[in-house]
């Protein structure tokens, strides 16, 4: 068996980037830029009053002023100062040339059209031209775009916008136990709940996901399931993929042409996890026990769909205080559900009693994994431990 960070590397390693596609940078929430933005213009485009009030020069915040004009944003002042001149301005407006300080009106006493300033302070109140960015600049924040990154595409003067293809992930569901959701359960049936679930991680990872009809445990089935997935950047198996007599996730894909990556994870949960490539496909053959599959997905689908739109992983492991005393730990690698809270000020992360990987309800109830390298050693309450937190 190899290691999970083994497993993720080859998993890496079946990514590639999708095509470039051009969406209106309305659309393009939560997408990932193919290329860099550059600015078409600087940032304010002009030397701009930040509030409302006098512009003067510096030299002159002693004297009697004439106003001579006026500037509003929109509506720029383009007259030429005299001496001991200001010109009455507004948030936004572009600074006429020649003077350098903008006087907050609540610090100026005006008589007529004669103005004094009566509080002196030293900030200029202009935005320099080019203060916020310059024109050329490039923008590439590696990551999905956020509200925040569109306002800022959009100031720098563009409409649409270079992003990735969403990755197509096609997900599979087998097992002749298996009904959707909503039927009424004959004996031994159960619920299909992993496909559901992985569908939506996929899309939250910026994936398009659908959801296959369930297969059967038979191999025509199977095969028929994956001829519909033709096509897909990503293809995710659920279940089947143990050693029992109706495991077929091995054999099919095997006839299928598969180049397996690896089969087996020393990890717990989610030891019999299955990567490759089929044709222009990559595949993970997920655990079929729930927990097994979204820990899985959240292990190494969201990574590969991250690394399929350009991205590197984020999956940075964060510290906390063990919160409760836990027994040596075995030959994997193991992710157990758990909670966080704050006690006295510093983060706690309480791993539940039960980490059945059968268990949604708990898995529901988890804010995070706590990470266990093979073989870590009884930790008591109150030792520094690793977590990953969950979304
Ligand atoms: N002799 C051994 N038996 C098992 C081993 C082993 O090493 N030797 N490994 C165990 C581990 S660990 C896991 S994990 C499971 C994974 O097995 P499969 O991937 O083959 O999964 P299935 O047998 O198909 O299903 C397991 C379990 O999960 C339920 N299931 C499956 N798909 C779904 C779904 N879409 N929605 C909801 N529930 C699902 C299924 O009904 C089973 O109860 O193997 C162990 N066995
Ligand atoms: O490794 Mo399995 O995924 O424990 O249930």
């Amino acid at each position: 068996m190899i290691t999970v960070e083994e497993a993720l590397s080859r998993v890496l390693a079946l990514a590639h980037p999708t095509a470039a596609e051009e969406v209106a940078l309305a659309d393009a929430l939560d997408r990932v830029l193919a290329e860099p933005i550059r600015a078409r213009l600087s940032q304010p485009p002009f030397n701009a009053a930040a509030m409302d009030g006098y512009a003067l020069r510096t030299a002159d915040l002693a004297d009697d002023l004439t106003v001579i004009g006026e500037a509003a944003a929109g509506a720029p002042w383009t007259g030429r100062p005299t001496p001991r001149s200001t010109v009455r301005i507004f948030t936004g407006a572009p600074v006429p040339d020649g003077y350098d300080h903008v006087v907050m009106q609540e610090d100026v006493a005006r008589e007529g059209e004669t103005i004094r300033v009566t509080q002196p302070q030293k900030n200029s109140n202009i935005r320099m031209e080019g203060s916020d960015f310059k024109r050329n600049s490039d923008f590439d924040p590696q990551r999905p775009l956020t509200p925040r990154d569109l306002g800022l595409i959009a100031a720098m003067n563009h409409d649409r916008v270079r992003v990735h293809r969403r990755p197509r992930v096609a997900v599979l569901a087998g097992g002749d136990e298996l009904v959707a959701p909503g039927t009424p359960l004959k004996p031994g049936q159960i619920v299909c709940s992993n496909d559901i679930a992985i569908a939506a991680m996929a899309r939250r990872a910026g994936a398009e996901a659908r959801c296959l009809p369930i297969a059967a445990d038979d191999a025509d089935s199977l095969l028929a399931r994956f001829s519909e997935a033709q096509g897909a950047d990503l293809i995710v198996t659920i279940g089947g993929a143990s050693v029992g007599d109706h495991d077929l996730i091995g054999a099919v894909t095997e006839r299928l042409g598969m180049e397996r990556a690896f089969y087996k994870v020393a990890m717990r949960p989610g030891k019999p996890l299955i990567a490759g490539r089929i044709g222009s496909s990559a595949m993970l053959g997920l655990p079929g026990n729930p927990v097994s599959s979204i820990v899985c997905a959240e292990l190494f689908m969201r990574p590969l769909l991250r690394a399929m739109q350009g991205l590197a992983a984020d999956q940075k492991l964060r510290r906390a205080i063990l919160g409760r005393d836990i027994a040596a730990e075995g030959k994997r690698q193991h992710y157990l559900r758990a909670r966080l809270s704050v006690e006295d000020g510093e983060e706690v992360v309480t791993p539940f009693d039960s980490q059945d990987s059968a268990r949604l309800g708990l898995l529901a109830q988890a804010d995070a994994l706590m990470v266990r390298p093979a073989g870590d050693p009884a930790r008591y309450r109150g030792d520094q431990v690793s977590f990953l937190p969950l979304s």
